[in-house]
């Protein structure tokens, strides 16, 4: 299978790198001519928690040629229309696209590509670009793991060959509901992204902090109450029952999901939200594609959504740079708080 990554930058050199030095042949295909020129001259150096350095075939998008039979797509969720556009005619008729990107991507680009061309998975690992070349896996190896799945059957046969391909990388689930392992990373995306981007700090940094802790605890029930509402039933994250641990209805429960938190986030305390990295660097994040998608879904669904919507106001002032991400801003929270 002919397989690129569109958007080879954090998390697709790790993953160009690990495919490559398997045996599977991939292009690494980025905009970012430094990162690009460092690839193709000193291969891809992963750093972080393994130190590998592979060679691997990096290009630009102009010099991509012939149809692709794979196309994993790991560009931020920006301009997705543009990239799906871009990339009809370098997907092969029967070939797949599968978006690894955040938030709830699929539908909109199989406007472009056609629902049997596009599939995703949902990743629950981590890295940064620390310097052109040079990826930082930010995520323990063991958790290296993959959701995979399509919105709409008929590719299955497709879909065993892409998990074979990542299965190098780590274990793939083909998940029969994958929308309901969609809507499970935007609710961590959500509650804990959201809420480490507008205090500034790490997944661990919110949940040992009582009022961060409790402000991504609310936005997980308005994510729960907006799913549910919808008919989704979330799908377990690395083995962990999601709506067993962290939903809720009663005071008791309410208290044990918030005790239960800190101890939930102890392996992926050192995570930092790629939204964060984004802002820190003066871009624009995906805000809009994950608690902005999740304010959309809230009003679709009849369930109000406040403290998701407070931090899609917030952020977007963080992205202005009328703010910037610090602890501070738990003061906009207040009357969530008391
Ligand atoms: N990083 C992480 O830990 C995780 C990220 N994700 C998701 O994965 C996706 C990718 O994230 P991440 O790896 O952090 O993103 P990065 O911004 O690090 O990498 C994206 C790469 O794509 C390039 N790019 C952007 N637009 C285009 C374009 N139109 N054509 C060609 N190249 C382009 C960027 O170039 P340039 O530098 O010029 O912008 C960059 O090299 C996101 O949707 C994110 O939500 C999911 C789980 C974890
Ligand atoms: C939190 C994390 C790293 C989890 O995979 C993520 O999805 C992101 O930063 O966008």
């Amino acid at each position: 299978m002919r397989t690129a990554i569109y958007g080879a930058g954090s998390l697709g050199t790790v993953l160009g790198a690990y495919l490559t030095r398997a045996g599977i042949e991939c292009d690494l295909i980025s905009r970012n001519k430094a990162h690009i020129t460092a690839l193709q001259q000193k291969g891809a150096h992963i750093v972080g928690k393994v130190d590998l350095t592979v060679g691997v075939s990096a290009l630009l998008p102009e010099q991509m040629q012939g149809t692709y039979d794979l196309i994993f797509l790991l560009t931020k969720q920006l301009e997705n229309r543009k990239v799906a556009t871009f990339l009809r005619s370098y997907l092969a008729k029967d070939g797949l696209l599968v978006t690894m990107q955040n938030g709830l991507p699929e539908s909109e680009l199989a406007q472009v590509l056609g629902a049997q061309r596009v599939a995703g998975c949902a990743i629950g690992w981590g890295a940064t670009l620390q310097a052109s070349g040079v990826a930082e896996l930010t995520s323990e190896p063991e958790a290296l793991a993959f959701s995979l799945g399509m919105l709409t059957p008929g590719r299955e046969e497709r879909l065993q060959a892409v998990a074979s391909v990542l299965g190098v990388m780590g274990p793939v689930t083909i998940e029969e509901n994958f929308i309901g392992a969609r809507w499970s990373k935007l609710l961590i995306n959500a509650s804990f992204s959201g809420t480490a981007t507008v205090l500034g700090c790490t997944f661990g940094e919110v949940a040992k902090d009582k009022k961060a802790r409790r402000i991504a605890q609310l936005i997980l029930k308005e994510c729960f109450d907006t799913g549910h509402s919808l008919g989704i039933t979330f799908e377990p994250v690395q083995g962990k029952n999601l709506e067993k641990l962290f939903d809720y209805q009663g005071r008791v429960k309410q208290k044990l999901s918030y005790l239960l938190i800190p101890l939930a986030m102890k392996k992926h305390a050192s995570l930092k939200p790629s939204m964060l990295q984004d802002i820190e660097k003066g871009k624009k994040c995906e805000v809009d594609s994950i608690n902005g998608i999740l304010s959309k879904e809230g009003k679709r669904a009849g369930i109000a959504t406040p403290v998701n919507d407070l931090v899609v106001q917030i952020i977007s002032r963080l992205e202005s740079g009328q703010l910037k991400p610090c602890r501070e801003n738990l003061g906009f929270f207040k009357a969530f708080l008391s």
